[in-house]
């Protein structure tokens, strides 16, 4: 499929989950086997050559994709969660929203600094979540190669606080 097509899975919410918000409802993309096998090979394709060793998800929309993508590309998979979910030693990181603030975080041992991980989440938006993902990566020692996202939404250019000229996106609005 190309992405025309691909964008016909994605589903405009408008005034979601508050008033001048188009929500992004990538439902329809799940519920297609066909277009989940072709969202996934455009979201590896940049990869395939990069010795990626671990795919991180972002919760929880991240997590659909991230397994997909780590089984094509013969990697691991690693969680990033909110706070209080995961067990044993983590890393915290605590990022901007636009109201207030949120917080990211994995397990220490997850992530060995020899690993080339790549990152991923649905949607890029502001960029905070992305940030604050690269960051928590950064203090375990590993390196992220780049970041995969199904779509960004390039008005809010989430991109610029992304210190990686690997950032790819399937679909932009
Ligand atoms: O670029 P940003 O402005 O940081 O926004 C992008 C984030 O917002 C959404 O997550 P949400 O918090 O809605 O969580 P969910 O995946 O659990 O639905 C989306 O899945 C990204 O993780
Ligand atoms: N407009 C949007 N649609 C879906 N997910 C989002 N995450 C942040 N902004 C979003």
């Amino acid at each position: 499929m190309n992405n025309t097509t691909l964008s016909k899975f994605i589903k405009d919410i408008p005034n979601f989950p508050k008033e001048g918000i188009v929500f992004k409802d990538i439902s329809p993309l799940l519920a297609s086997k066909e277009a989940r096998e072709s969202m996934t090979q455009s979201l590896i394709a940049p990869y395939k050559d990069k010795n990626i060793d671990v795919v991180i998800g972002i919760e929880s929309r991240g997590f659909l994709f991230g397994m997909l993508m780590a089984d094509a590309l013969n990697a691991k998979f690693v969680m990033m969660r909110k706070p209080g979910k995961l067990p044993g030693e983590i890393i915290s990181q605590e990022y901007q929203l636009e109201y207030g603030t949120d917080t990211l975080e994995i397990q220490k041992d997850s992530l060995s600094s020899r690993d080339n991980v790549l990152i991923h989440d649905d949607v890029l938006a502001t960029g905070g979540t992305a940030a604050a993902a690269l960051s928590l990566v950064e203090q375990t020692g590993a390196t992220t190669v780049g970041y995969s996202f199904i779509i960004e939404l390039d008005f809010l250019k989430g991109k610029d606080l992304l210190k990686n000229p690997n950032v790819h996106s399937i679909l932009h609005y």
